[in-house]
């Protein structure tokens, strides 16, 4: 980034408050009466009814639109870990994406654990707050235990936004750029660099999709994770393969596909032009990618590129999922985000890409045209019909498998976030 766009980031955080995020009210407040009504006396009317049926908290206070962002800070953004308090502006961040794209009201926590344990026992004891939970940027292998403890304690959808709303969103953006390059997924060849949170759950998915494990070569910082390694916790080992391949090299040697979850700039032209002919790279490391755009495209004009940034074409971001996923969950009051939503969202998805973009969309993005093709393999983050079409299928697909304790919402498909608690 220039030092002016570094300088303008930190502006925008700062001026004219700090912050992007604030609490507004939703209720008269203007008289003696308002008061009495919000606070002492009235105020204990709810709680007396919330006492006798904890259900009646969905109706008397916000918990039903109200998402927990929950950071231990030890993998922010592909920073790696900075601490709890270092996270906060990712998780005001995220909190801007719930609000602005969907409607969603968060509050972010920054939660400085001693340990896994102390982590998990700190979130479960506020779950009650919140309609859903949203971690961010937990590193594995802790995340995973993290998670599966936490959706076992907590009755409310309890979702790690990088392992699966990456998944999501990487599925769907990999299925449209292998149709385009026309390349099976049962026979493609994939590198994942990384073997963290967010590949290992990119990975299962692109299997639960028909990609083939012994066609995934994963790397962490030690090389090719294979079945001769002694070092690799049982996330990683589900993906060792009996290999003689070592190296980003060796693995890139023919491979169909790139997907970076690491870290910055680890990929070099020359290793792209190991790859086989139309390879898709997506250099998902954030904010820099594991190879730039412009250094992938001046090596090869035949590579279908996508990075998790909005200021290139093709952003696989997870920005195209939560927001949306829990928009789906809350309204329906899902226990949990199961594998049957996970899927509707990349079909929701995958599909829209195929479709006409507004013109609404294209003045956002100061851009003439947009197609189906390599330079739009996804939907943009701006484009309003992911609001209703992903929160419709999400919630569907909750009411299908058996997670929803409300039926399919009758205002259903949303157009706008300001139809989100009825038009
Ligand atoms: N575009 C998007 O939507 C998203 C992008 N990401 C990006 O993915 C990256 C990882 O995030 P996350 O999974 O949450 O973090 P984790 O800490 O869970 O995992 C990081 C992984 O990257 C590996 N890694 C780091 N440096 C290297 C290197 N030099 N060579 C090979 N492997 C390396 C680590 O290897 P080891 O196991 O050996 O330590 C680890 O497996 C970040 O850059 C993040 O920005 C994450 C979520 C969403
Ligand atoms: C996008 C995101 O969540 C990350 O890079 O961690
Ligand atoms: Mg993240």
């Amino acid at each position: 980034m220039s030092q002016d766009m570094k300088q303008a980031a930190l502006d925008y955080h700062a001026n004219p408050i700090p912050g992007k995020l604030s609490i507004e009210l939703t209720k008269p407040t203007a008289t003696a009466k308002d008061l009495a009504l919000a606070y002492s006396p009235g105020v204990a009317e709810p709680v007396r009814e919330i006492a006798k049926d904890p259900e009646l908290a969905y109706k008397y206070t916000g918990k039903g639109n109200l998402v927990a962002v929950i950071s231990d800070g030890t993998a922010i953004l592909g920073l790696g870990n900075l601490g709890p308090l270092a996270s906060k502006p990712v998780m005001e961040g995220k909190g801007v994406l719930f609000k602005c794209f969907a409607g969603v009201n968060s509050i972010d926590i920054e939660v400085n654990a001693e340990s896994p344990q102390a982590f998990i026992d700190t979130v479960a004891r506020i779950a009650d707050t919140f309609g859903g939970i949203n971690l961010e940027d937990i590193k594995a292998p802790e995340c995973f235990e993290i998670e599966r403890t936490l959706i076992e304690q907590c009755n409310i959808p309890v979702f790690h936004d990088d392992q699966h709303g990456t998944a999501i969103v990487t599925a769907a953006g990999m299925i449209n750029a292998l149709e385009l390059a026309n390349k099976k997924i049962e026979d493609a060849k994939i590198v994942c660099l990384g073997a963290g949170a967010a590949a290992i759950a990119c990975m299962k998915l692109l299997v639960s999709c028909g990609a083939k494990s012994e066609n995934i070569y994963m790397l962490d910082r030690k090389g090719v994770i294979h079945a001769g390694r002694d070092d690799l916790n049982q996330y990683k080992a589900m993906f060792a393969n009996e290999t003689n391949k070592r190296t980003l090299d060796d693995a890139l040697d023919g491979a169909d596909v790139f997907v970076g979850l690491s870290g910055p700039d680890l990929m070099s032209a020359e290793q792209l032009m190991k790859m086989a002919a139309n390879p898709i790279v997506f250099a998902c490391s954030n904010p820099d990618p594991e190879i730039r755009p412009e250094v992938a495209k001046a090596a090869r004009n035949d590579v279908i590129m996508a990075t998790g940034r909005s200021d290139y074409p093709n952003q696989v971001n997870n920005v195209l999922g939560f927001p949306f996923i829990f928009r789906g969950a809350l309204d329906v009051r899902a226990s949990a985000i199961n594998e049957e939503m996970k899927v509707a969202a990349v079909n929701a998805l995958k599909d829209l890409a195929k479709e006409p973009v507004p013109a609404e969309v294209l003045k956002a993005y100061e851009l003439d045209k947009l197609e189906f093709g390599p330079e739009y393999i996804i939907p943009k983050p701006m484009d309003t019909r992911l609001l209703g079409r992903i929160s419709a299928a999400v919630a569907q697909a909750a009411v299908d498998s058996g997670v929803a304790r409300l039926p399919f919402p009758a205002h259903y498909p949303l157009t706008s976030i300001h139809d989100v608690y009825g038009k």
